[in-house]
């Protein structure tokens, strides 16, 4: 299984936002999308799951551009910076069940192995306990983890995560990039946009750097963050070492008055 963007151009607001990008993931492996603000990685990420047409190129899933949205949606789950699951008097259980809607027909009900996918989802991501609360009284991090569990449940091919990591405290940023991985050793294409390249670096089997909607490239961390990369585009002096990312300070180095 893949997801491959092939040649894309995406236009918004009248200006490509992103453009000529070339760029698969593969079944097994978490591949990172790294950029500086407004550098197109969410408009990227909803371009694969089909939220944004591409104005040039092509999505495709393990090489098929005709994918119907049904087939779709029981191949590719998405978890998205604002999941919009605080809207609604819904409990979180209930939001998690979403993930099952492509699995069932309409209006019938849970099997037992929709229950069982439900409940993994939400241990996966530490939120049993609050299975029965309305979903408007969630913290940022137990909402972004709702929407996370809802994506897990549908125990997709192919999992996207826009900033699944942003909300959350240590521990559960751990867990929840642990889950990551043992999703990508079970065969699961990971695709994920990461702010904090400390993150990235540790958890990444390959990094796509993206700047002002162009890819830079795409590697192994060590190989792709190079001092000039990181200097370039994101105007930080560091280095990648056997240890992760030190980052030294500003680049060019910012002039202090006196
Ligand atoms: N609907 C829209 N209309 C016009 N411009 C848009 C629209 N959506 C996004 N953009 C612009 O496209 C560019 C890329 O946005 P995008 O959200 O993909 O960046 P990003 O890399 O995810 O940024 P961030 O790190 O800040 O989340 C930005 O300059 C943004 O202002």
């Amino acid at each position: 299984m893949s997801a491959e963007l092939v040649g894309v151009r995406v236009e918004l607001g009248g200006r490509a936002v992103v453009d000529g990008v070339d760029l698969a993931v593969r079944a097994g492996e978490v591949l990172g999308v790294v950029g500086p603000n407004g550098s197109g990685k969410t408009t990227l990420l909803r371009t694969l799951y089909r939220a944004i047409t591409p104005t040039a190129g092509a999505v495709l899933v393990d090489g098929r551009a005709d994918v119907s949205r049904r087939d779709l949606a029981r191949t590719l789950a998405a978890a998205v910076q604002d999941p919009g699951v605080t809207s609604a008097a819904l409990r979180v259980v209930d939001v998690v069940e979403q993930g099952r809607y492509s699995h069932r027909r309409a209006l019938e009900p849970l099997r037992p192995e929709d229950r069982a996918a439900v409940e993994a989802a939400m241990a996966a991501v530490g939120i049993t306990a609050l299975a029965g609360r309305d979903v408007r009284t969630l913290s940022g991090g137990e909402a972004q983890r709702v929407s996370i569990a809802r994506a897990l449940a549908q125990q997709p091919r192919v999992l996207v995560l826009d900033e699944p990591t942003n909300h959350l405290d240590l521990k559960h940023q751990l867990t929840v990039l642990q889950t990551v991985r043992a999703l990508a050793d079970a065969g699961v294409a990971v695709l994920l946009t990461l702010h904090d390249l400390h993150l990235a670096v540790r958890h990444c089997d390959r990094i796509a750097v993206l700047d002002r909607g162009r890819l830079v490239d795409v590697g192994p961390p060590a190989a792709v963050l190079t001092a000039d990369v990181l200097a370039g585009v994101f105007g930080v002096r560091a280095v990648v070492t056997d240890r992760g990312l030190d980052v030294l300070g500003l680049s060019p180095p910012v002039a202090v008055d006196g």
